[in-house]
């Protein structure tokens, strides 16, 4: 399937829809913590790996909260919020400066990943849906 990314203005928050919880279902627990852990061994060799914890304990533990989020959002246990509290995924990215090109690293680094697996269409479709959408909130830089 095809991968597009929506063009997103910083500073807008266009409405979200939540991942078909038949994601989780498909991929199982363990498969969408291998999914978001090969993302992150992605991001820690993009250009944007300067975002993230530089060492290997802090960079598991991010893989980690990101996962639990994933479950989480996905219908599944809500780990993030017994181990993390509340999402407020904007205000939690706001420490990080995430410019649209970062963003496009990070979406084209899912690309990535979900190329790949082997997933139906249709729940690969709703999932990036949700990337592509909700990674413009996480906009909160202009660029240089
Ligand atoms: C727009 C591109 C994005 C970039 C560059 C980005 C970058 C980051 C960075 C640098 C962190 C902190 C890592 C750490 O020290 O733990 C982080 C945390 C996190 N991000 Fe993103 N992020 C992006 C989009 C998203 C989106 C769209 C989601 C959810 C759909 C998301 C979910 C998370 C979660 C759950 C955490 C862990 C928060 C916590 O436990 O405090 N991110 N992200």
């Amino acid at each position: 399937m095809q991968f597009t990314i929506t063009q997103g203005q910083l500073g807008t928050r266009p409405p979200v829809v939540k991942p078909d919880p038949k994601v989780l279902e498909f991929l199982g627990e363990e498969g969408m913590r291998k999914l978001i852990s090969d993302h992150y061994d992605l991001l820690r060799e993009s250009n944007i790996k300067g975002l993230f914890p530089p060492s290997d304990e802090g960079f598991a533990l991010a893989k980690q909260h990101s996962a639990d989020f994933f479950i989480q959002i996905c219908g599944g246990h809500p780990y993030f919020n017994e181990n993390r509290g509340a999402p407020m995924m904007a205000a939690r990215h706001q420490p990080f400066a995430i410019t649209q090109e970062a963003r496009r690293i990070w979406l084209e680094s899912y690309i990535m990943v979900l190329t790949p697996l082997n997933m139906p269409d249709d729940l690969k479709k709703s999932f990036w849906n949700y990337l592509d959408i909700f990674s413009i909130w996480m906009m909160n830089t202009p660029e240089k």
